[in-house]
Formats: C-alpha cells, sequence, structure tokens
C-alpha cells in the first residue's frame, strides 16, 4: 500500500509501504493513485514529496505478480497522473529506485537521491524492457547514449553517478528525504513545464542512425540469442525518433511481445532460483533458517596456483586477513608478485579505493594454526589432499573449518582423514575464482548443519550463488557435464565435426561450444581425471568400451598426440600459435577423425542439428533428474543456478532444468527412449525413474518438482 500524510508546511508526504523492497504491487499501485488524488484535490497541499518505508524508495514492479492476471491500476498512467499535477512533486530517493521504480521517479518533476542509492532499470534482465515510460523518459533526461548503455545492460548505478548522468538534481550523504522535504517547500509556485519529461525532446547526437546501428550490432552480439535487450534498442530508437505518445505505442507494442515471450519467463525463474538456493535445506531437516553460521574473519589458502590465488583474493574482497600458503618456491613467488596486482585490480572494479581484506604470504603449513577457516586448492589428486588434510588436522585449532576446493572428488574420504569430520566440508570454486559467481558447497554425509550454514554464510559474502550439493563424484555441475561432454565425443566418432557440435551449441547460447571450451581449459585436464578413474592411460585397453560403457577414446588419443588445445597451439582447432585464442577449423582433425572412423568401422554419416542439440543437452538435464533423484540436490532451482552461474548456459533460458519444463517433460522422455534405442550401449540415455515419474504425474510445473519428489521418497518411490 501507499500511505498520505500532510507534513507542516504543506507537504503531502506519499510513502510506498510493501516491504522488503517496496515493489509496485497492485495494492501500492492502488495506493499511489488514491494519495495522488487526494494531493489534487486537497487545496492545503502545495507540493509533493514520494518516497519509500524503510530507507527503499522502491525495487519496481512486483515480479511475482508477473505470472498472473494484471490487477490493479496500470503503472503507465499512474505515472502520468503524477507527471500531470500543477503541484511540484520530489521523488526522495534512498536505498533502491529500480525498474517501475526509477520509472516513477521519472514522472516526478524532481529527483533527490542519496549518493549511495542504486538506481536503474534492470527490466532486461527479465527479459523485458522499462515500460512505464521508461523507455521514452530515460534518453529525453540523460540522453539517447546513456540510456542505451542502462536500458540494454540493466545496470545499477549509484546516486553519484545518476547527478553525473543528470538523472537526478541533488544527492546527498545525509537523509534524501529531509532534503528532498525541504526543497519540496521551497519551490512551491516554479513553472513545472521543463520538468515534465514527456514534454521535452530526446537528447539525441546528430548521428542517430548511425549511433543506433552501431548499437545494435554490438547489443546482438552480446545477447547471445536473448529478445530483451534488441527490443530495448527498437523502442529508444522510438524515442530518438518519434514523438512521445508514438514512442510510447511503440513500448507498449515491444513489451507485449517479450512479455509473453519463454524467455521473460525463464528469466524471471532465473531471478527466483538464484535467491531460492541461498535458503538451503539438508536432508537432515537442518536450514538455512534454523541453524546459526560462525562470522569467519581470518582463513588461509593452501596452494598458490591458478585456484588459489583466486581464492585469496575473493577472500580479501569480502574483508578477511587472509594466510596465502605456498611450499614451493617458484609458485610463492610468483605469487607474491602477482596477488597484490589482482587484489587491487578487482577492487577498483568494484569501486573501491583498497581491497577491505589483507593478505600475507608464507611457506609453512605452521602459519595457519589461528585461522577460522582453511581452503585447501591443492592439485586435483586425493593422495596429495589426503595427506593435507591429515597435516591441517594436526596443527590447526580444533574448531577451524576444513574446506577442499575439489571439482569432484569424494569430501567424506577426505573428512574421514580428520579428527573433525564435522568440519569438513567441499567448496568447489570456479576459475576465475575471484570473478566467476558460482559456488558449489559440497555437503559431506558428516558436515555439520553449522559448518554449511558458516560456508554457505561465507560465500554470499563473497559475492558468490552458494549452491549446497550432495557429495557424489563431479557433485552436480560436473557430474551432469560428463554425459554431455560423452555426447559431443559419440557424435564425432558418427560423422560430426567439431565445428559443427560448437555451432550448434552456441546457437542455443552457449558463450562456448564443447570443444571450443575443452580446448580452452586443455585436454589434459580431463585425460588425468580419466586416468585417475581407470578409464586411459598406460595399460588400458584402447577399445571403445571401457568398464562396461560405450566410451571414446578420441579425446586421449588427441591428448596423446600433443593437441592439448590452446596452450600448445592445437586441439579441436587449429590457433596463431601456443595460447592463441582465435579458433579456426584444422585439416588435421578431419583427417585424423577419418582415419579412427576407418580403423573402427565406423561409417561417416550426415548428423542434423536437432540430434545434436538433443543428444548433448537431454543426456544432461536426464543426470540433473537423477541428482534430483538421488537427493544431490534439493530443487531444480539448484541445478538451473548452477548452470547459469558457472557453465554459462544461457540465463535467457532458465536453466536445464527449466528448459526440460519448456520442451515438455513427455518430449524429453520420449527422445531419450528414442535415442537410447538407438544407443542401447550409452547408459546416461536410459530415462531417469524421477522424469518418469514426473510424466505420468502430468508434468507438473517446475514450482512442483520438489513436493513429488519429496512425496515419492516418503513412499520409497524414488
Ligand atoms: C510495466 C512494467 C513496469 C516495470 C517493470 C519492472 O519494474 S520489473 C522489476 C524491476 N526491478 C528489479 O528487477 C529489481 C529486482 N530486485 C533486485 O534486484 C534485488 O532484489 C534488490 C532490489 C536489489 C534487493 O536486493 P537484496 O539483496 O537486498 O534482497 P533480495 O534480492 O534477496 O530480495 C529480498 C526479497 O525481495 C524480493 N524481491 C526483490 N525485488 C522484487 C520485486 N521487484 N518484486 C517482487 N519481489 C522482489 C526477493 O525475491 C526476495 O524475496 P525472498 O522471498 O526474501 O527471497
Amino acid at each position: 500500500m501507499a500511505t498520505f500524510s500532510l507534513l507542516p508546511g504543506s507537504v503531502a508526504l506519499i510513502t510506498l509501504t510493501n516491504p522488503p523492497v517496496n515493489a509496485l504491487s497492485a495494492a501500492v499501485r492502488a495506493g499511489i493513485v488514491q494519495a495522488v488524488q487526494r494531493s489534487v484535490e486537497d487545496p492545503k497541499v502545495k507540493s509533493v514529496v514520494i518516497c519509500g518505508q524503510n530507507g527503499r524508495f522502491c525495487g519496481g514492479a512486483d515480479i511475482r505478480e508477473f505470472a498472473g492476471p494484471m490487477s490493479g491500476p496500470p503503472l503507465v498512467p499512474l505515472i502520468h497522473a503524477i507527471e500531470a499535477l500543477d503541484k511540484p512533486v520530489v521523488a526522495a530517493i534512498e536505498g533502491l529506485a529500480l525498474g517501475g521504480g526509477l520509472e516513477l521517479a521519472l514522472g516526478c518533476h524532481y529527483r533527490i537521491a542519496h549518493t549511495t542509492a542504486l538506481l536503474g532499470l534492470p527490466e532486461v534482465t527479465l527479459g523485458l524492457l522499462p515500460a512505464a515510460g521508461g523507455t521514452q523518459r530515460l534518453p529525453r533526461l540523460a540522453g539517447l547514449p546513456a540510456a542505451l548503455d542502462l536500458i540494454t545492460t540493466g545496470r545499477h548505478i549509484s546516486g553519484t553517478e545518476a547527478l553525473e548522468l543528470g538523472i537526478v538534481d541533488q544527492v546527498t550523504d545525509g537523509s534524501a528525504l529531509d532534503i528532498a522535504l525541504e526543497f519540496a517547500k521551497s519551490i512551491v509556485g516554479r513553472p513545472l513545464n521543463t520538468r515534465r519529461l514527456s514534454t521535452l525532446p530526446c537528447r539525441c547526437p546528430t548521428d542517430i542512425d548511425n549511433l543506433l546501428d552501431r548499437f545494435m550490432v554490438q547489443v546482438r552480439q552480446r545477447a547471445r540469442g536473448a529478445l530483451a535487450p534488441v527490443a530495448c534498442v527498437g523502442a529508444l530508437r522510438a524515442a530518438a525518433t518519434l514523438p512521445y505518445a508514438q514512442g510510447l505505442r511503440k513500448e507498449r507494442e515491444l513489451m507485449d511481445t517479450l512479455f509473453n515471450s519463454g524467455q521473460a519467463r525463464a528469466l524471471q525463474y532465473a531471478f527466483f532460483s538464484q535467491r531460492v538456493v541461498g535458503k538451503w535445506t539438508l536432508p537432515s531437516g537442518a536450514r538455512w533458517d534454523n541453524t546459526t553460521s560462525r562470522t569467519i574473519s581470518t582463513a588461509a589458502v593452501i596452494g598458490l596456483g591458478t585456484m588459489g590465488r583466486g581464492i585469496a583474493v575473493a577472500l580479501a574482497l569480502a574483508g578477511m586477513s587472509v594466510v596465502a600458503v605456498e611450499t614451493q618456491e617458484k609458485q610463492l613467488s610468483e605469487a607474491r608478485q602477482m596477488v597484490p596486482a589482482m587484489l587491487q585490480r578487482e577492487a577498483g572494479r568494484r569501486g573501491l579505493d583498497t581491497a577491505p581484506g589483507v593478505i600475507s604470504f608464507c611457506s609453512s603449513l605452521q602459519d595457519v594454526s589461528e585461522v577460522e577457516l582453511v581452503i585447501e586448492a591443492v592439485f586435483e589428486d586425493m593422495a596429495l589432499k589426503l595427506q593435507l588434510f591429515r597435516q591441517l588436522s594436526a596443527v590447526c585449532k580444533p574448531d577451524t573449518l576444513l574446506c577442499s576446493n575439489t571439482s569432484g572428488l569424494d569430501i567424506d574420504q577426505l573428512a574421514a582423514a580428520t579428527q573433525r569430520p564435522g568440519l569438513v566440508v567441499g567448496m568447489h570454486f570456479f576459475a576465475p575464482a575471484h570473478i566467476m559467481k558460482l559456488l558449489e558447497v559440497v555437503c559431506g554425509t558428516r558436515s555439520s548443519p553449522e559448518t554449511v550454514a558458516t560456508v554457505m554464510q561465507l560465500g554470499k559474502r563473497m559475492g558468490k550463488v552458494s549452491v549446497a550439493v550432495g557429495n557424489c563424484p563431479g557433485f552436480v555441475g560436473n557430474r551432469m557435464l560428463k554425459p554431455y561432454t560423452e555426447q559431443a565425443n559419440f557424435l564425432l566418432e558418427e560423422g560430426a565435426m567439431p565445428e559443427q557440435v560448437d555451432k550448434v551449441l552456441e546457437e542455443f547460447g552457449f558463450p562456448m561450444g564443447v570443444f571450443r571450451m575443452s580446448d580452452l581449459s586443455g585436454l589434459d585436464v580431463g585425460w588425468r581425471i580419466r586416468k585417475a578413474a581407470g578409464l586411459t592411460g598406460p595399460g588400458v585397453e584402447p577399445t571403445r568400451t571401457r568398464q562396461g560403457r560405450r566410451y571414446s577414446p578420441l579425446p586421449d588419443q588427441m591428448c596423446e598426440a600433443g593437441r592439448l588445445g590452446q596452450k600448445t597451439g592445437r586441439g579441436w582447432y587449429q590457433y596463431d600459435g601456443p595460447g592463441g585464442r582465435v579458433a579456426r577449423s584444422d585439416p588435421w582433425v578431419q583427417t585424423f577423425l577419418d582415419a579412427y572412423r576407418a580403423r573402427h568401422n565406423l561409417a561417416a554419416r550426415v548428423i542434423a542439428a536437432e540430434e545434436i542439440l538433443e543428444r548433448c543437452l537431454y543426456s544432461l538435464i536426464n543426470e540433473g533428474f537423477k541428482i534430483l533423484q538421488d537427493g544431490m540436490a534439493a530443487g531444480p532451482e539448484d541445478i538451473d543456478a548452477i548452470y547459469v552461474f558457472g557453465y554459462g548456459w544461457p540465463r535467457h533460458r532458465g536453466g536445464p532444468m527449466f528448459h526440460a519444463g519448456q520442451v515438455g517433460l513427455a518430449r524429453v522422455l520420449e527422445k531419450l527412449e528414442h535415442y537410447q534405442q538407438l544407443h542401447p550401449d550409452v547408459a546416461p540415455m536410459k530415462p531417469s525413474m524421477l522424469l518418469r515419474r514426473l510424466v505420468a504425474a502430468g508434468s507438473p510445473p517446475i514450482q512442483k518438482w520438489r513436493e513429488l519428489i519429496h512425496r515419492e521418497r516418503v513412499h520409497s518411490q524414488l
């Protein structure tokens, strides 16, 4: 709702009241309409201030309402009514003014903000555009180039930057509301014509077409198939070239198209998934809201390779005092040089003069004896990690948490090597660890709820999307990646080329296809993991069946031929030289594949894009269902957040489990059955029990899956 109060000095104060972010729900919009009406009718009111309760102006439209039919007064006429008032209206922006919240402020005649308030039009991140006049008013106020930037990226800016761009009239480090109230009294009677943005011309450079065309090219490249950024440019073109009323009609037309697109639903689902994963639950019943966490202020990182360095920087950026340990002298001296520069650079990127935490370097494990939490980031080798955990258990204080940055090793085994298994947990970071948003928090069978809560909280402080997952080989992300890459290799055996598979995946929206990604991370990484699993290496028969399953030795053979990817200048593609970045098709690979197929009596066939996409994605999705079935992820949102934030799954497609729902669970099942019939030796194609159960239950919406999984588990049907 919104409250009206008449204050001394004849100022009407309208307060938006809808915690936690004062979103513009139907009730709030109705409240504003009434309050504006009172301000018009009451002769005692000479000016108006609009603010939000609890120091937060407004977080925009209530996103939850987008799922149902529209009710309550619409926003566009409401904002026009405010703009048309003949009494001055001032927006007092504290905390945030986002989306419809900023559009409401743009309808006011003046805007006063706190320097640290966040302002922005983030609708594009929800698959929409600012359709309450935002695309038409903002370029009239801040100019077309600034509006293009803000609206197509959805980025948040501070009150200070908003002042520089002319979006607000004044900023303060004190109370924006107090200043706005005083200001409102002082401007009674001033003419308002030049303050009504919809009546002003758009502030455009001379070469509008050139600017818009160039911008559109950039936006299309960045969008990777997302519709909203492109529609935003269209709406801004209308603002620049048409009168306000026509521009507004165009804005509405484009919004209608977006609103009904699957992409908007996917992006709104992704918004809520990101928040759902913070509300973790464990099979034991421990949850985010019934477990206390410890606040960590001192931490150590062991091993200063690429991952360890990034983790140390991430911890220091979160305000921690970090002890960085590396026993190899050369590596330590490199880290001493590089890490402070990385820290400074990243702090600068986040708008900080210096990082809030500090990093000290040393070469002895004894130096971590007093810290509250240790993250080991040594080489991915179980024997090495076990030895380290034994040492840490002896060296550290008894209540120090011991965490392993592993991408798939057994946390229970590591915990068993210590005297404190309840304080052991996995922290699977993604490279570069100070930048990538995802953190898989791997809960061992003996990890205590307090340990999980502490590490989830620490992840949040580091600005990560932390997802609690179970302890199984590969955890969630890498476990699902395995059948996906396996299918890609099988497709090569059957006739596809790496660039053909990659093209299909990139057109779907991945930043990189599976083979370009493999070249980037290095083919030796996977080879070492397969060797440790006994799947390849000296003494292993070079067959296409290993450990009782179809197996493609193609990546092993590439690796053994010295084609490690970008680092050697040759992999699934060729590069200008070692370390080269631009991938070009390599005739060598064609010859290699021809020879391989001939050796194994495989006839190459033409494979359609549809088959490539379905086999790669549905095998990954099927593994996701198995993970849910095994209880290794609490719900589909957890899997989807992992894929969106850690594996480049296009956000406008929600995540793999959401995508399955969009395609139709029955269709995914039918396709898996079809491919399983054709390839009965490929285990990951065998449809999971959970998928069958969901289809049998009538393919409920994704929000109902947790309930069904819980029910079926109680009845032991999964
Ligand atoms: C005609 C169309 C007109 C307008 C279109 C729009 O306005 S679209 C909406 C544009 N606004 C946004 O995109 C803002 C979305 N919210 C955020 O970015 C963050 O929530 C915010 C506001 C920066 C606050 O972040 P913080 O970390 O402080 O809190 P958190 O994200 O955990 O949110 C707290 C709870 O509030 C819920 N919520 C936030 N914003 C909205 C919203 N606009 N509508 C509905 N609900 C919202 C969020 O889901 C959290 O809920 P909880 O149940 O506690 O998980």
